[in-house]
């Protein structure tokens, strides 16, 4: 049987202003071994996070996007699909989980099917699983990704390459917030002062992020006026803590829909982060993932 080794990082999405656009690839992996087997059915084994949770039949993530590749590919569906799965990306945490999976799922079923699948059109299968391209697109593409669709739909992207005096640091609570309850406490609409505040926090972040990683200039480029205090309810821990790191100096946002909390650490304020974390929570040093998925076929390792 010929397998397919696939490598996933996890993704931090909206930066604080910049929603359902900026992401961050990190260097926390996902891992798949993927095959087709001859003998119908599908046999998926997981280890590390969503052991005992995650579906292991047709309903589990990678499957599903194996099988719509498939599908879009115009490839007919295996007989049988076998999985191993090395799981590290906590799932329901807002470190874009779900999107790992997914892109794991739709690069395996093409370096399987060895058709010539173009890379724009995973990012927009992927988009459509996902519902929004932010955590997609550092997913596929590594670094710090600016996301967004056209009036047709389709989703493209810019890679930028952070400064690499930022770390990010995540800190990762045991509670779950699933993206879509989360996504589910934003309004309709918002007032126009506080979108036109977004849209000056996320183009000063890129800046920050890319050329001036300054402190103060990241504090400022972190604040967000369009998502975190409307889920704020659904984490309020996580909201404490965003709002104690800020308050000491620290550039601290909510990672995705949450509820991990993401910090920006530069030298003068990485010693700052752990006497504002309590026990409950894990604090994770990262670096910037920098190139994305990995796709590997073992004989070529
Ligand atoms: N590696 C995986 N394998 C199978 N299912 C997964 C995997 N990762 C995530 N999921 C599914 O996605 C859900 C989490 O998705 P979501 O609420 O979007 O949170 P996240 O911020 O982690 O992406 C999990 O509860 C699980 O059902
Ligand atoms: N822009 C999305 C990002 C969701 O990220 P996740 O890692 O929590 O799935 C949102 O804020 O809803």
């Amino acid at each position: 049987m010929r397998t397919v080794d696939i490598r996933v990082p996890a993704t931090s999405a909206n930066l604080g202003p910049g929603f359902d656009a900026l992401g961050l690839a990190l260097s926390l992996y996902d891992e798949v071994e993927a095959g087709l087997t001859g003998e119908r059915g599908v046999e998926v084994s997981v280890s590390g996070e969503g052991a005992g949770e995650v579906d292991l039949g047709e309903r589990h993530l990678v499957v599903r996007a194996m099988r719509e590749a498939f599908g879009r590919m115009g490839v007919a569906q295996p007989a049988g699909i076998r999985l191993r799965c090395r799981n590290r990306i906590p799932h329901a945490r807002g470190l874009g989980s779900s999107s790992a999976a997914v892109c794991a799922g739709l690069l395996a079923a093409r370096a399987l099917a060895e058709v010539e699948w173009p890379d724009d059109e995973v990012f927009a299968l992927a988009t459509e699983m996902e519902g929004h391209p932010d955590n997609v697109a550092p997913c596929l593409a590594g670094g710090l990704t600016v996301a967004w669709s056209d009036h047709a739909g389709a989703p493209h992207m810019v890679k930028l390459a952070p400064d690499q005096r930022v770390r990010p640091v995540v800190l990762v609570p045991s509670a779950r917030l699933a993206t879509e309850t989360a996504r589910g406490l934003l309004p309709k609409d918002v007032p126009h002062k506080d979108a036109s505040f977004n849209a000056g926090r996320a183009a000063l972040l890129i800046a920050a992020l890319t050329q001036r990683p300054e402190t103060g200039l990241l504090l400022a480029a972190t604040e967000d006026r369009l998502h975190q205090h409307y889920r704020a309810p659904a984490m309020p821990q996580s909201a404490a803590l965003v709002e104690r790191l800020r308050a000491v100096g620290v550039p601290a946002v909510v990672s995705g829909a949450g509820p991990t909390v993401l910090a920006f650490s530069t030298s003068d304020t990485q010693d700052l982060i752990a006497p504002e974390v309590g026990n409950d929570w894990h604090i994770q040093q990262m670096d910037v993932d920098p190139v994305g998925a990995n796709v590997q076929f073992p004989e070529t390792r």
